[in-house]
């Protein structure tokens, strides 16, 4: 794997994209009202050995074009804990066993691999954003559904596992579990810049300010514009670098239910759907005006007649990561589900001709988690760092070509090929998850962060 070597003398500063590795009990459970292919798939089997792969691929894919690539550990599963504190009580097996028989829904949810889209595992604020020059943290408290609800406490302690030097990342705690501050994470901030290393103009893009009369009607708005705020202030950014902008509440309605299903951006490059924003031209008109940096800004926007939000939501267009190359350009890593709707594959070969820095688009496979409503960008969470900043970081959780292969033949050795509804209820399931993740914990040299090497 290549990276870029530092130019003499200059701070340089990259974007690590930490992808999550997907959890052993990768399944279709229905869980998320408002995602259309999460309610369509409910009763597939999954592959979790294969979807896990499909990751693995995608990080060594970005890997090899020369970007750095981190390795995001997933929650552990069954969350037991969660489900003693709803009252099923007795061994680990008893409780799923009682779980299973009386609340099957509770039991699919303390069961799920969600956390596996670490876009929403937080938001980030690189240093040359914050005031006191840190990389900041906030772990998403994702409190519109109860299986991502229960991801934040263990995802704050894999952050902290992974950026532990306090003299360059600031943890913060979740925000408050409530709904006035229904936060998702990084899937609603984008940031715009000049450069990784400059100050950047933070974007925040929220469902449903509660103050407001302006929302959805039909599925729910999972990030409110108190979230967005609460975060911005907790990582000190500069106020005069931020913007908050209302995601369009109809097409919320119609299964973007965040916004990185309907917009993407990358330094100096923002592509998003005709449709993305409530009061668009507004709020395009407030980007520009906000943007400082000195490269000038890419505002691309794809008109409803060359691909409806229909076919955004089929084909997760707008759920590709927008990356700088080493050598200069961008490329979008897209689903290879776009290759199948017309109207995107025409409109992306269009992109790549046109003049702007997208200078090529890379398909890529990862259906397994596609039909749970998440593509290449929910599968990953962008942390900006300086060469000081990433040497301070976890180094076993960095893609090498060593930890790649080790870590194909973790997921061979412990992962089901097949998973159903039926299987939750078998013990053994529990047991093989433990010892998987257990055995990653040292691999990715995490230390105990998991309950279940916590009792
Ligand atoms: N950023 C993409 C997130 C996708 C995720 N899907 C899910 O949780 C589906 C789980 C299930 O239904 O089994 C969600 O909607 O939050």
């Amino acid at each position: 794997m290549v990276h870029s070597a530092p130019e003499g003398g200059k701070m340089n500063y990259y974007e690590v994209n930490f992808d999550g590795l997907v959890g052993p009990t990768h399944n279709y459970a229905g869980l998320s009202y408002g995602n259309v292919a999460s309610k369509a798939n409910a009763s597939l089997f999954s592959n979790p050995k294969q979807a896990a792969l499909q990751g693995l691929e995608k990080m060594r894919a970005l890997s090899q074009l020369g970007l750095y690539q981190g390795v995001f550990a997933p929650n552990a599963r069954p969350d037991i804990k969660t489900l003693r504190a709803l009252g099923f009580s007795g061994s680990d097996s008893d409780v799923i066993s009682q779980a299973a028989k009386a609340e099957p829904q509770l039991l699919k949810a303390c069961y799920s691999a969600s956390s596996m889209w670490t876009a929403n595992a937080a938001t980030i604020s690189p240093s040359c954003d914050t005031k006191d020059g840190k990389v900041h943290f906030t772990p998403a408290n994702l409190n519109n559904k109860l299986h991502r609800a229960i991801e934040a406490e263990t995802t704050g302690r894999i952050l902290q596992a992974v950026f532990t030097d306090e003299e360059y990342f600031a943890h913060h705690p979740s925000l408050p579990q409530h709904s006035l501050f229904g936060d998702e994470g990084a899937a609603n901030h984008t940031r715009l810049t000049d450069a990784y290393g400059h100050s950047g103009l933070a974007i925040f893009v929220y469902g449903e300010d509660i103050h407001s009369h302006v929302k959805p009607q039909k599925f729910p708005a999972r990030q409110t514009l108190q979230a967005s705020q609460a975060v911005a202030r907790g990582h000190q950014l500069n106020p005069k670098q931020c913007l908050y902008i209302q995601q369009n509440p109809d097409v919320i309605d119609e299964g973007v239910f965040h916004n990185d299903v309907i917009a993407i951006g990358n330094e100096n490059v923002f592509l998003f759907h005709q449709k993305a924003f409530y009061e668009q031209a507004a709020a395009v008109h407030a980007i520009r005006q906000s943007y400082t940096g000195s490269r000038p800004l890419h505002l691309i926007e794809v008109s409803q007649a060359d691909v409806s939000v229909e076919d955004a939501v089929q084909s997760y267009i707008f759920n590709s990561q927008l990356v700088s190359l080493p050598g200069g350009g961008m490329a979008l890593i897209a689903p290879s589900e776009c290759q199948q709707v017309n109207s995107v594959e025409t409109y992306l070969s269009a992109l790549k001709s046109a003049s702007n820095p997208v200078d090529d688009i890379i398909y890529l496979d990862v259906k397994q988690s596609m039909r749970n409503g998440g593509g290449p960008a929910c599968l990953r969470l962008r942390v900006t760092l300086s060469e000081q900043e990433l040497a301070a970081s976890n180094q076993s959780c960095i893609l090498t070509d060593s930890l790649y292969q080790e870590l194909v033949t973790w997921v061979s050795k412990y992962y089901r090929d097949r998973l159903c509804e039926q299987d939750l209820a078998d013990p053994q399931l529990l047991v093989e998850s433990y010892t998987a993740l257990d055995e990653l914990t040292k691999i990715l040299s995490l230390g105990s962060v998991y309950d279940f090497q916590r009792i």
